[in-house]
């Protein structure tokens, strides 16, 4: 690896510096101790991983499955990686320093937007922080945060931090068991709500949960007074006159390499497992991200983000609380039914210099876009089918460094600018996708609209990112480069570079809580992170996934077949198609789940009966009359039917092997969703569990004798309609 990064002096001194516990006594903390100079995206500054950490001695000291363990800090000797190491406490006092007075968190009440600045925002915590120790927060004993995104959510997190607990999101779409089973494996002390709804999901579970002392409220009016029940005025009460001492002591003897934050897993691949992420962790990767991406300086010109997606996630915590104040930027919190039809408008009012979404999102948004289009007079449509041919070759030639077309300024006036604005994002200059994979089709059709979508890669156990897209490094499908001061291996690659994909790095996690097996699973001797996703680079370093180990499906003939390729070729073949789930597990063939693209339920999230106004479209255009999908599932649509199987031809045509063609394939009564189980809730598919709900549907497709050699004779046991195979 090379280390070639515009190293200041202050950098190589740094390097020098002997930091291996991460005891922050001696740690200069000083804003102007950061290089001017950016890196550029070709420059690669590697994490010298010192020699010292021989496969012997390394392992113990690099993880710990112990909520009270210390780690040694994966320090380089220059570059991103000798950044000295930060508590949080620290990273926030920096920020007040330098920020003291700029907007840190604003939120709509009524009509009206309330800000605080980085100074109160401060002092809120530390508020916080007091009334948790007075209602007997213990050290490394959780603090569990149930609901949606808000300034309390953010000022929750980081006084457990200062009172040194640790900060636990739990999703808002957790059943009362699920809620319990993550308050009682991080020994929650306190459990803090956003409403009567989630503090009875508590409730429920209250008596299991032997460490829980207190809840607090922090939206709406109690319904009902109980003991050791708080509203969130009367909590910041508790600690408003306590003496600053008992906080500072805890303050001061944290270090930078103690856990701080547990994020659970959202148990795609089985039971949610905490991850134990130090400061360190978060501090570096804050920092770290906040370089390599260039975001501005406060006093340079604000960063603004808009908080909506599930902060229990790591991503959303990232973005929303760590990267953002690193650099002084400012967070607005979008309203609870932002993803329910309300983000836009939020978006619109607080206009983002930055954007992340979950693949979903970006495809929810181009599914609308699609459908107001196509109720578009004729001439617009012209327009907008040129300007997005223009927008496409425009920045499909930006990529490899061509001249931007002339035509392209005439349709950026025409079409990009008022879509741009439409959605919000008018001054965004970074648009992010990550957390699951988002297809081709959605990333052209934003890049079409001059609106480049940049990929993050990363887990949760590496604290969010880490690879990249930046604007002068991106290659569509590619989940960017490698963010400097950490390090890619590609394990086992095969003949054409795919392999697991393995980081090194201070954003790799300190362990899964109590669960030391787990965590020697997913970290070897040597203190790689293993992925479990395969991927591999191209020679200028750009990474791309190319499946994940997790979820590979192994054919009963012996043969390895990555799904989501060929579940993303259902869709993009099949419009009609919102999910597509492969099966053939140890089956002698493969089938697929399919479901279509219905209307969902604006208070609950649940999948409706009727179709989405573009599904209805689609099947006008096939001359189907379907309205609802319980008029097209199971095969009762015959219309539909035959061009579904047109459109799964046209994989099969395409795939690799016969084992890698869809035999079999049914359309689901209704689609998956978060509430349903069927996602999570970033959206990623959940397979095991899909599997166990369809557990006859999946059952029914083997039952049949089948005849792949003779196919042509099959009947689809569904719809009764004859299969029209195209074997080669
Ligand atoms: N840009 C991306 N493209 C493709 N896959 C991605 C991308 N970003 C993340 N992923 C996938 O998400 C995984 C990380 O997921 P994360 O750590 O958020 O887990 P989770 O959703 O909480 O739960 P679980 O560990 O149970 O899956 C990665 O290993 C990878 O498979």
């Amino acid at each position: 690896m090379d280390s070639t990064a515009n190293e200041s002096s202050e950098e190589e001194s740094a390097g020098e510096r002997e930091v291996e516990t991460g005891a922050n006594t001696e740690l200069t903390n000083n804003p102007t101790d950061i290089p001017t100079e950016w890196p550029t995206h070709t420059q690669t500054v590697s994490a010298q991983r010192p020699d010292s950490l021989s496969l012997a001695v390394a392992k113990p000291d690099l993880w710990t499955s112990s909520g009270d363990g210390e780690v040694k800090l994966r320090m380089g000797e220059s570059g991103f990686a000798s950044e000295p190491p930060l508590t949080v406490d620290q990273m926030f006092k920096t920020a007040v320093e330098r920020f003291g007075s700029y907007t840190a968190l604003g939120w709509k009440e009524g009509e009206q937007t309330k800000t605080i600045n980085y100074q109160e925002y401060y002092q809120a915590c530390r508020t916080a922080a007091k009334s948790f120790l007075k209602l007997g927060l213990e050290r490394y004993h959780g603090v569990g945060i149930l609901g949606f995104n808000s300034a309390e959510w953010f000022i929750s997190d980081i006084a457990a931090i200062l009172a040194g607990g640790f900060a636990v999101g739990i999703y808002t779409t957790n059943s009362p068991d699920a809620c319990q089973y993550v308050a009682e494996n991080c020994k929650a002390n306190i459990i803090v709500v956003e409403n009567h709804k989630q503090l009875q999901k508590i409730l429920q579970v209250q008596d299991k949960l032997p460490h829980l002392k207190a809840i607090i409220q922090y939206k709406d009016a109690l319904k009902e007074k109980r003991p050791n029940l708080y509203t969130w005025t009367e909590f910041m009460e508790l600690g408003r006159d306590e003496p600053d001492t008992k906080l500072d002591d805890i303050i001061t003897i944290q270090k930078p390499n103690q856990c701080c934050t547990l994020i659970y897993t959202s148990g795609t691949t089985g039971q949610p497992k905490g991850v134990m992420l130090s400061h360190d962790n978060l501090t570096w990767t804050a920092f770290a991200v906040g370089r390599y991406v260039r975001l501005a300086e406060a006093t340079k010109s604000q960063e603004i983000v808009v908080s909506y997606l599930p902060l229990s996630h790591i991503a959303a915590q990232m973005v929303d609380i760590w990267v953002t104040m690193k650099v002084g930027g400012a967070t607005y919190f979008a309203q609870p039914d932002a993803l329910k039809g309300s983000l836009v408008n939020t978006m619109r009012e607080v206009r983002p210099t930055a954007f992340m979404g979950v693949p979903r999102v970006w495809e929810k948004m181009q599914e609308k876009m699609k459908s107001v289009g196509a109720k578009s007079s004729t001439v617009r449509r012209k327009v907008a089918v040129w300007a997005k041919g223009v927008g496409l070759q425009t920045n499909l030639s930006k990529m490899n460094q061509y001249v931007t077309p002339m035509n392209y300024r005439l349709a950026k006036k025409l079409v990009f600018k008022k879509v741009r604005k439409a959605l919000g994002l008018d001054r965004c200059t970074k648009c992010y996708t990550g957390a699951a994979p988002i297809t081709k089709d959605t990333l052209e059709f934003f890049l079409s609209l001059d609106i480049p979508v940049y990929e993050l890669y990363g887990m949760s156990e590496s604290t969010g990112p880490h690879t990249i897209s930046l604007p002068d490094a991106f290659r569509l499908t590619s989940v960017g480069k490698l963010i400097p001061g950490c390090e890619t291996k590609i394990n086992n690659p095969d003949e054409e570079g795919n392999g697991e994909i393995c980081f090194w790095g201070r954003h790799v996690f300190m362990g899964y809580l109590n669960q030391a097996d787990k965590t020697e699973d997913a970290l070897d001797t040597e203190g790689w992170l293993h992925s479990g996703d395969l991927g591999k680079q191209d020679d200028n370093g750009f990474l791309f996934i190319t499946g994940r180990i997790k979820e590979l499906i192994i054919t009963a003939g012996g043969e390895n077949i990555p799904p989501v390729p060929i579940e993303d070729a259902v869709k993009e073949a099949v419009p009609l198609v919102s999910n597509a789930m492969l099966i053939g597990d140890k089956r002698k063939f493969l089938a697929m789940l399919l479901t279509i693209k219905c209307q969902v339920n604006g208070d609950t999230g649940a999948p409706e009966d009727e179709l989405m106004p573009e599904a209805v479209e689609l099947c006008r255009k096939l001359g189907s009359n379907a309205m609802r999908v319980s008029e097209i599932a199971g095969g009762r649509d015959p219309v539909i039917h035959a061009a579904i199987q047109e459109g799964i031809n046209r994989v099969n045509e395409k795939a690799t092997s016969n084992a890698q063609r869809i035999q079999k394939w049914t359309i689901l009564n209704q689609d998956f969703s978060i509430p349903g189980g069927e996602l999570g809730p970033t959206m990623k598919l959940k397979r095991p569990v899909v599997m166990k709900m369809y557990k006859e549907q999946v059952e029914n497709f083997y039952k049949e004798v089948v005849t792949p050699s003779t196919p042509d004779n099959s009947i689809d046991p569904w719809s009764g309609l004859k299969i029209r195979y195209e074997v080669k």
